[in-house]
């Protein structure tokens, strides 16, 4: 597989951080305009929005966002980032993206949830209309935030659902809290009928995969611990559920450490409906192109393989169904030639 190719060739991406893909260059240029003036340039920036080579755990990943989230209070530089996250992806082929974002951590100067949703999707749109790339956005609950906060944030998917949002997810800690502490919360998506995508399998613990399932996930984030337990398999493989692997992530926060356990040809070869992930473009100093690659030199894929695994991606995007027949006839004539 040549990375050009690989660059070129058409993408879907599921799950994809807001702010954990801001560029340098756009974090300088809103820290100007705000006048908060970064104590840091260059590399140094760099070091610091990037999760480190000696990253022992998710706890410590996450601390990568403290940087960037002072910086996305106002609803000028939510739009920026949801804009230039679109120009980012559109210059590797990617043709559809759904952005995750935690609403509830951009309200520190009193934005209401319905600005900051508002900023976000009028940035896609944006980005949308001039780089011809889909966007939709998923707004996540965070798992350290209490259950009224995380009801607000439900409530802000049925607002806009059907507006530029298409899901819920819930991010942040799992090992300190496990899925089933959100049962009253998820369930609330799940009474409305709104599609759910949960973190969960990051971090050891395949039951956080079952309870995401039984509370009506349709897709999980990252889902590694699934190789510990093949109950947890099988509940994935009888509900067809999408597992959204983010190759580089997943290697950072320490869900596996040595390539002979990360299980993506465990995954494939079971028939599990797994799809490629950045999860965050800049604090995982990666692209799409960079996740293929990867999975091209450590597996040998075909571009065969990464068109079904595109294809997947669209069969659990949470658009409808004209749109996913679009894609996949794009994806169909984009791959014709390499198969
Ligand atoms: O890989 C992840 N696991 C759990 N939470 C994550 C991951 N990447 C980012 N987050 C958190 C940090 C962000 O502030 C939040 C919303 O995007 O989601
Ligand atoms: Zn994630």
């Amino acid at each position: 597989m040549k990375r050009e190719i690989i660059k070129r060739l058409p993408k879907i991406e599921l799950h994809c951080h807001l702010d954990g893909s801001v560029r340098p260059h756009i974090l300088e240029q809103i820290a100007e305009q705000q006048n908060q003036p970064l104590p840091w340039t260059g590399d140094a920036l760099k070091n610091k929005l990037v999760a480190p080579e000696d990253c022992t755990s998710l706890l410590e990943y996450l601390e990568r966002f403290d940087v960037v989230l002072p910086y996305l209070q106002e609803e000028s530089a939510i739009e920026l980032i949801s804009y230039d996250l679109i120009a980012q992806v559109a210059e590797e082929n990617v043709r559809y993206i759904e952005v995750r974002f935690a609403p509830l951590l951009f309200n520190r100067k009193g934005l209401t949830i319905e600005q900051i949703v508002t900023a976000v999707v009028m940035g896609l749109k944006r980005g949308e209309k001039e780089f011809g790339v889909k966007a939709n956005a998923l707004l996540c609950g965070m798992r350290h935030h209490d259950e009224t906060t995380n009801q607000s944030v439900v409530n802000a998917v049925r607002q806009f659902y059907g507006k530029g949002v298409v899901g819920f997810d819930l991010a942040g800690d799992e090992a300190n809290y496990p899925t089933a502490l959100f049962e009253s919360v998820v369930s609330i998506a799940k009474e409305h009928d709104l599609p759910i995508t949960l973190h969960a399998g990051e971090c050891g613990c395949p039951h956080n995969v079952m309870t995401a399932i039984e509370l009506g996930a349709t897709r999980i984030g990252h889902g590694i611990a699934i190789q510990k337990d093949d109950s947890v398999l099988n509940a994935c493989l009888t509900n067809q559920t999408t597992i959204e692997m983010c190759p580089t992530s997943n290697f950072q926060t320490k869900a596996v450490t040595e390539l002979k356990d990360y299980p993506f040809q465990k995954f494939l070869d079971a028939g599990l409906n797994i799809t490629i992930n950045t999860d965050n473009r800049t604090v995982s100093n990666t692209t799409l192109t960079d996740e293929y690659e990867k999975l091209a030199n450590w597996y040998h894929i075909d571009y065969a393989c990464m068109e079904k695994l595109n294809h997947n991606a669209v069969n659990g995007a949470f658009t409808s169904e004209t749109e996913k027949e679009h894609l996949h006839a794009y994806l169909t004539a984009g791959y014709a030639d390499y198969r």
